[in-house]
């Protein structure tokens, strides 16, 4: 991550927190648009260690995720990769992600945390859930078939923005590898080879 301000003022970095198991266009277009539209100068994605919130199902290796996440980002000058869940022991918590990145890029940068609107309408049950809003700007991108009910988010601290809907999930992903069905152009053509290369999903459930 560079570390200067840009010349407007703060460095807007937005982070995309995501289990990405596997990470898809869906993900990549969300980050994206959401870049494009508040001006961010990169997006770090931050593939989660351990997700609390899905410790009833299997998740793949933490680095199988990370790699796929370096791999799916690597032709974007914009985009980068981030180890600091996945390398944090115990579950993963976002507040503890923004803590960590926050800290490695001073007072000069301004954090937007990106996220699913499915995701941000459950944010207030997340940990720390009021400091997270003053650590970060929240931005949930709308997904096919998920609308936000306003569930008391701060005022001025959280914005929708509508993305072109992409009916893609990770877990339809990981059904149709098990499933024999193809994945091209659901994912980009590195994934569906390192997909078949470590022969994940094989035998996923969901
Ligand atoms: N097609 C999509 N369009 C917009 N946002 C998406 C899309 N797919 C996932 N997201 C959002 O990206 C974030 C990270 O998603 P995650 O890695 O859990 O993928 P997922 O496709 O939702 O996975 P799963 O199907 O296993 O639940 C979530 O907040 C999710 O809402
Ligand atoms: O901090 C929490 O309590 C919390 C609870 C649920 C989800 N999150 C974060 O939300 C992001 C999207 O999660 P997921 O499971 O939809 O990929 C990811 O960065 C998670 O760490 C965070």
């Amino acid at each position: 991550m560079a570390n200067a301000p840009t010349e407007h003022g703060k460095r807007r970095l937005g982070v995309m927190g995501g289990t990405f198991d596997p990470i898809h266009h869906g993900h990549l277009v969300a980050a994206s648009e959401v870049a494009h539209h508040f001006d961010l100068d990169e997006v770090v994605f931050v593939p989660t260690g351990r997700p609390w919130q899905k410790a009833a199902q299997a998740v793949s290796a933490p680095e199988d995720r990370y790699l796929m996440t370096v791999i799916a980002t690597a032709s974007n000058p914009r985009f980068s990769v981030s180890r600091v869940d996945i390398d944090r022991p115990g579950p993963t918590f976002t507040i503890d992600t923004l803590r960590d990145i926050s800290a490695s890029c001073g007072p000069d940068t301004e954090l937007f945390f990106i996220t699913g609107a499915d995701a941000l309408a459950q944010i207030l049950s997340w940990r720390d859930a009021d400091e997270l809003f003053t650590i970060a700007h929240f931005v949930g991108a709308t997904r096919p078939g998920h609308h936000l009910h306003d569930p008391g988010l701060p005022e001025g601290r959280v914005s929708l923005l509508e993305i072109p809907a992409l009916a893609i999930s990770s877990s339809e992903c990981r059904q149709r590898v098990a499933a024999g069905e193809p994945i091209w152009y659901l994912v980009p053509d590195g994934i569906v080879q390192y997909i078949n290369k470590r022969g994940l999903y094989r035998d996923a459930e969901g």
